[in-house]
Parts: C-alpha cells; sequence; structure tokens
C-alpha cells in the first residue's frame, strides 16, 4: 500500500519535474542544462513506458531555442508565433498531441496579446488596477528560489505601468523577499498569498476584512497600513519552519522557506525517488498543527494557517483600500501562473467585471479568461499597456499645448 502511494507519488514528481524543464526554458544561460535535462527525462518517462517520439523531441529542443533566441533580443515579442509546447497530460500521464490539446485550449483562453486591442476597447472609460503574481510571472521559474530575479526590462515596464495604473503585487513569498526582488516604489505589495498586505490607510468595508485590523507602521502620518490576518499564527509558524529543516536536513535537494506567514517546501531539487517519503515527512508536521494545511504549487509544498484568506480576499482589500468597493467601472486584470492565483481568478470571474490572465506554455484546468506563454509574454503585455496611456497622455498634452 505505502509502495502503491509511493510509487504513484514519484510518478507525480517526474512529470512535474517534466513540467519544471518548461518552466525553465526561458533561462539562456541554463539552456544548455535545459536541454540534457529533457534527454534525461525523457529517459524517465521512457522507463515508465511513456515514450514520446524523437521528432516530438527534437521540437521541443528547437522551440527552447527560438524561445531564448527571441529573449536574447530583448524586443517586443507581442508578434511572436505561439508555438505549442511538449506536454504529457499531468492526470494519466499519457503523452498528448501537443499542437491540438495546446490550440484547442487557447481557443479557449485565448492569448492576451492577441486580444489586446479588443480588451482596451472594453476597457474604455473603465479604471484599470493591475494585480500580478511574482514567480513564473514577473521572473521565469528557476532551480534556485533565491536567484528568481526579475530582469530589468521588466522592472522598467512595471514601472511604466504603475505609473499609470494602480499596481500590486500579490505572491507566495515573504513581503520582504518580494519587495527586496521588484524594488519598485509605487507598487503595493502583498506577501505570503495576500496574508501579508501593505496598503493605503483607507477604510476598507468591513465585509472585506473581518474582524481582522490594521496597523499603522510608521506611526500616524503613514501613507501606508499593514494588514496581517493571519498574525496570531507566528509562533506556530516558526516552530513549522524549524521542525521541517530538522526533519527534511537528510533528504537531499530539500529547501525550506520561510515566507512570513507560511512556509515552502521546495522539492524541484529533490530526486523523484526520494519525494515519498518527504511528502510523509512534511505530513507529519502538519498533522501536529490542526490550524495549518498544505497546499500544493510548483514541485512546492507550502504549510499554511487554515484560515479564510487567500489571493482572491487580497485582490478585493486591496480594490477596497484604493477606493474602488463601490466602483461599478473598475476593471482588475490579474496575471499569475500557478493554483494560487486560481483564487484571483474565480473573484474576478465573480465581479463579472475585469481580466484573469494566465501564464502557462501548457494546457490547464483554469478559471482565467486570456492567457500568455511565458514571462517573456507578460513583459510584451505590460510594455503595451503602458505604452497605451503614454500615447494618450502624450497626445492630451499636445492637445492641450497647440489650443
Ligand atoms: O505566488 P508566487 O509569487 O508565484 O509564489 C509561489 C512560490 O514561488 C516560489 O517558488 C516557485 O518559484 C521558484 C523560483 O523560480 C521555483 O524554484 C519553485 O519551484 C517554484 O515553486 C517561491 O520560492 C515559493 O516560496 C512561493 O510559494
Amino acid at each position: 500500500m505505502a509502495h502503491a502511494r509511493r510509487s504513484s507519488a514519484t510518478q507525480r514528481v517526474l512529470v512535474q519535474q517534466q513540467h519544471h524543464i518548461l518552466d525553465g526554458r526561458f533561462i539562456i544561460r541554463n539552456m544548455r542544462l535545459v536541454a540534457r535535462r529533457k534527454v534525461k527525462s525523457h529517459r524517465s518517462l521512457g522507463l515508465m513506458g511513456l515514450q514520446r517520439s524523437s521528432a516530438s523531441y527534437k521540437q521541443s529542443v528547437q522551440s527552447i531555442q527560438r524561445t531564448t533566441k527571441d529573449e536574447n533580443k530583448g524586443r517586443d515579442l507581442s508578434t511572436k508565433t505561439r508555438t505549442a509546447p511538449l506536454l504529457s497530460d499531468p492526470n494519466t500521464n499519457d503523452p498528448v498531441s501537443l499542437d491540438s490539446s495546446y490550440n484547442s485550449w487557447v481557443e479557449e483562453h485565448p492569448s492576451a496579446l492577441d486580444s489586446f486591442d479588443r480588451m482596451m476597447k472594453t476597457a474604455k472609460g473603465k479604471r484599470i488596477v493591475v494585480f500580478l503574481d511574482y514567480d513564473g510571472t514577473l521572473s521565469p521559474i528557476v532551480d534556485n528560489p533565491d536567484r528568481a530575479l526579475m530582469s530589468e526590462e521588466m522592472r522598467a515596464a512595471l514601472r511604466g505601468v504603475a505609473k499609470y495604473f494602480p499596481t500590486a503585487i500579490i505572491s507566495g513569498r515573504s513581503r520582504d523577499k518580494v519587495t527586496e526582488f521588484v524594488k519598485l516604489s509605487n507598487v503595493y505589495y502583498a506577501g505570503s498569498h495576500g496574508m501579508d498586505i501593505m496598503a493605503p490607510p483607507i477604510p476598507v468595508k468591513s465585509s472585506t476584512a473581518g474582524n481582522h485590523q490594521t496597523i499603522a507602521p510608521h506611526g500616524k502620518e503613514s501613507t501606508e497600513v499593514l494588514f496581517q490576518p493571519a498574525k496570531k499564527f507566528l509562533p506556530a509558524i516558526q516552530e513549522i519552519v524549524t521542525m521541517l529543516e530538522e526533519k527534511t536536513k537528510k533528504i537531499q535537494g530539500v529547501r525550506i522557506e520561510d515566507n512570513g506567514f507560511c512556509v515552502s517546501v521546495h522539492f524541484r531539487q529533490v530526486r523523484a525517488e526520494d519525494y515519498g517519503i518527504l511528502e510523509e515527512k512534511v505530513k507529519s508536521v502538519v498533522e501536529k498543527y490542526p490550524e495549518f494545511h498544505l497546499t500544493e504549487g510548483k514541485m512546492v509544498l507550502e504549510v499554511r494557517p487554515s484560515i479564510e484568506w487567500n489571493k482572491g480576499h487580497a485582490l478585493e482589500y486591496l480594490l477596497d483600500t484604493l477606493g474602488f468597493s463601490n466602483s461599478s467601472d473598475v476593471l482588475p486584470l490579474y496575471i499569475g501562473d500557478d493554483r494560487s492565483d486560481e483564487d484571483a481568478f474565480k473573484v474576478i470571474r465573480s465581479r463579472g467585471q475585469g481580466y484573469p490572465i494566465i501564464v502557462s506554455s501548457t494546457p490547464k484546468d483554469t478559471k482565467a479568461s486570456y492567457s500568455l506563454q511565458d514571462p517573456s509574454e507578460v513583459l510584451s503585455f505590460l510594455l503595451r499597456l503602458a505604452r497605451l496611456k503614454e500615447a494618450s497622455f502624450s497626445s492630451r498634452t499636445l492637445k492641450n499645448g497647440s489650443s
């Protein structure tokens, strides 16, 4: 029984590792490594009876090369051709026909770049508020979470967007970490999947914040306040971090990341055969804390306090604090790549206004309406968004100047 459980866990991690390889395809300096791993993964999948044709393997390597070359040029890639990536069904592990499955998924979740003009037409007269996830959205997925740096181009594009639209980043990272990565003062930051928000001090609807209080960290004069609905769990979280470090220290490749109000257990560099034992160890820690639960992200297990608060709540909270609680003409736009972003997608859907956009190069079950393939497409989208305002801003200035 335990063996069966472990081998299905091992299969799952192999599939995730295969997807990780796709995630890693944006990193130019890792290109060779990625290609080598693909060969390795190709072999492992072959051992599992998941043979893939060498033609499709070649096609995937060519696709990696094409993408990295494009990124090298560092230009607006909004017009680049979308190539269907390599894929196996994450539920069944069966190889799937790449072009057909990806293309039919894109029909249901059209490219936000291709749909840009239409989206902006609908947005006319409405106030766009931009929400972004960090990892896998603003920065490419990499092996070492401490090295998930945002490019200077992305930073400049984000700065441009934030100049014209209220902009917030809602990340699973600790707020300090994501602030340190992004380094921009004109955006709002929410860390720990929205459980740690630095927001404007405008009173929020009681329905959004519940009984949770805000704190002005810099005294009365502060222009921002802290909202931390999971504060009471901090001592337990510290215990959990220590316990996880202790219990997993013998498993090669594990990384424990203290994200403030939640904890990440990274297994991206753990050998597939060790995943089962790691999962058991993590579960045995979480079982000791009934007020916590386990969730899964991209090759990461996350321990979170069981409070009714997620990225969706954080989005609503920020809209309120930004002064849009009763506004019918606000248009939230959320771009994210991971499972926790689905909570924000759902909120936008239920509001019946706004654009939930998923970043994915593989078909996925999602509540998002639009898609972008990877962070390079996110960059193109942000550049277009900023340019749109810049253009209308300068034409208005010209008009005013000439009259
Ligand atoms: O909500 P996010 O900002 O997307 O944060 C979710 C997790 O992101 C980070 O992990 C992911 O990115 C790493 C760096 O590319 C990668 O190594 C890891 O496998 C991914 O899961 C972050 O390190 C986690 O703590 C966040 O929970």
